[in-house]
């Protein structure tokens, strides 16, 4: 992974000539080049402390080199490219540490307990919440344990449909180790080539098909953990009434009560075949009634999602692909499985869509999705490096107050990025889907200005402070992490806020796990 930009360097693209002349026209194009030759702030860890860790797992793994270091800094959330372009490197690790076991890691957390050194689980390194970029003062040190040895597909029980990963797998690993028992687990987050099952776990991700193959959490079924505290093991039956399940502790506790170490997932036979469609609705008020109805009525496809009329005239539709009017929404309905289920699947599923007024694309611009759909965050480079900040944020709220959250959600964004005569586009699309409610996920494009940080911070805030007076949540599959932590009281209250810190304090009594992360 690039330290200053997303993904594969390889992959990296410039804004296409098309693009850059709608965004010039929109915001203007100001070059803003990275900075490069940037110095790290040395490392901080004393040398006992080094030489204890490569005693626990072997010296090759204790890396203190800038270029190891730079690339386990911080995730990938747009402020946390912004800081990497301009040379701040503040929350870079003393050492980069990598295990190569369960017992391994338990060593390393009992040597942080020891010397008071804050650790920092390291999966893909994806994070948009400031997950990773966990507190310092009052400790000795800050180590990244990063998690990449831990890439073994332990066990597939094809009986019972699991299957038992180590945390490090990155998503195309995990799913081409499950490829060759005919087996795929489902989880296509946006991040899918370079998130880890570790942090789908520890994050509670929801991928792009999760209407079919269910969120990242209804996929697990056991867990394997390390804590300051000792082994904690999860998931002795698929279901039981032995009191609160305690999967649901560390399912989304980022790295706060301990590091996860094996998942056991609920797999899938891999699809025979995939077919993608586009459907056209004409406001995005019509296509969330159409996603509510398939819902409710369990009629669900594997993919389905649908973009606003903002998001659908700039990013996803084509003119060609969307018919002759140029409004409208466009909706991407998928089906996977064996031929006869996608058939019959199929075939309700168009039947409801028709009859609520739904117009059928074809599968073009479900090719064209497919084609993109891991394509987007290359782009936010490239405005970047023309000063046009963009940036996403999601919720997540019931069928009967999404109208509401929509129009907050927007209102506040744009109010905040036009305080200062700038200007803001804003798009939307809902693409995880219950029977009572939604996610919305907001894009946002803006011009970064002299203060990029502040700008979005202020609009962050503003979006945030009404989702929360919505009565929404703060997070539907992005997580806490720092940015966050300070609006999750409002959302679980205070009695729950105090349950977070009394576990925190059982399982990691000297608080070395993700400092400052997470726990209100
Ligand atoms: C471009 C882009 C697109 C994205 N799209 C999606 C999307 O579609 N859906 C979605 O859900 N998310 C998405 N995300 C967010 C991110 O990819 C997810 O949160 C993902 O689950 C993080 O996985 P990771 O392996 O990268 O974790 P990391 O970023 O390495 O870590 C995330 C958090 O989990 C902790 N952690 C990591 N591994 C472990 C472990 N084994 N044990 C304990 N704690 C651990 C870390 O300390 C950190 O707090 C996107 C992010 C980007 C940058």
């Amino acid at each position: 992974m690039h330290p200053q930009r997303w993904g594969d360097p390889a992959a990296a693209t410039v804004l296409p000539d098309a693009a850059r002349g709608l965004v010039e026209l929109a915001f203007g194009l100001s070059e803003s080049p990275a900075a490069t030759d940037v110095a790290l702030p040395p490392v901080g860890t004393d040398e006992v402390v080094l030489e204890a860790l490569r005693a626990a797992v072997g010296a090759q793994h204790v890396h203190v080199d800038d270029e190891t270091r730079r690339l386990r800094t911080r995730g990938k959330s747009t402020p946390d490219l912004l800081r990497a372009r301009v040379g701040d490197l503040v929350d870079a690790p003393d050492v980069v540490v990598r295990p190569g076991s369960h017992e391994e890691v338990a060593a390393v957390l009992a040597l942080a307990v020891e010397h008071h050194v804050a650790v920092v689980p390291f999966g893909g390194g994806t994070c948009v919440t400031g997950g990773l970029a966990a507190r310092r003062d009052g400790f000795a040190g800050l180590v990244s344990l990063d998690l990449v040895r831990l890439d073994r597909l332990l066990e597939v029980d094809e009986i019972s449909m699991t299957a038992t990963l180590e945390p490090g797998l990155r998503g195309p690993e995990a799913e081409a180790l499950l490829a060759e028992h005919g087996l795929c687990l489902g989880h296509y987050p946006q991040s899918f080539q370079h998130a880890s099952i570790g942090g789908f776990a520890a994050t509670r991700s929801s991928g792009q098909s999760s209407a079919g193959y269910g969120r990242f959490d209804q996929m697990v079924v056991g867990l394997r953990v390390a804590t300051p505290r000792g082994e904690w093991r999860l998931g002795s039956s698929p279901a039981n009434a032995a009191g609160p399940d305690l999967r649901q502790l560390v399912l989304g506790s980022e790295g706060a009560f301990g590091v996860i170490t094996a998942v056991t997932v609920r797999v899938r036979r891999l699809p025979e075949v995939k077919v993608y469609e586009g459907w056209r609705w004409s406001s995005f008020a019509e296509g969330a009634t159409a996603m509510r109805t398939l819902v409710q009525s369990g009629m669900l496809p594997t993919v389905l999602r649908l973009s606003d009329e903002a998001e659908t005239g700039l990013n996803l539709a084509r003119p060609d692909a969307i018919g002759e009017e140029s409004s409208g929404c466009l909706m991407i309905v998928g089906h996977e499985g064996t031929r006869a289920q996608v058939e019959s699947r199929r075939a309700a599923v168009t039947e409801v869509l028709a009859g609520l007024g739904g117009t059928p694309l074809g599968e073009e611009p479900g090719r064209s999705w497919e084609h993109g759909r891991f394509q987007a965050p290359y782009l936010r480079d490239s405005m970047l490096d023309v000063g046009v900040l963009v940036e996403t944020l999601e919720t997540a709220t019931f069928w009967s107050r999404a109208d509401a959250l929509y129009a907050a959600v927007r209102e506040a964004l744009e109010r905040e990025l036009g305080a200062d005569g700038g200007s803001a586009i804003v798009l939307c699309h809902l693409s995880h889907v219950y029977e009572t409610g939604c996610s919305l996920y907001f894009t946002v494009a803006t011009s970064a200005g002299d203060d990029p940080l502040g700008r979005w911070g202020r609009a962050k805030a503003a979006a945030n402070d009404a989702i929360v007076a919505q009565g929404a949540s703060i997070t539907h599959h992005h997580a806490v992490g720092t940015d966050h932590r300070p609006w999750l009281s409002a959302e679980i209250g205070d009695l729950g806020a105090s349950v977070l810190r009394a576990v925190k304090a059982d399982l990691d009594p000297t608080g070395v796990l993700n400092p400052g992360v997470l726990i209100p």
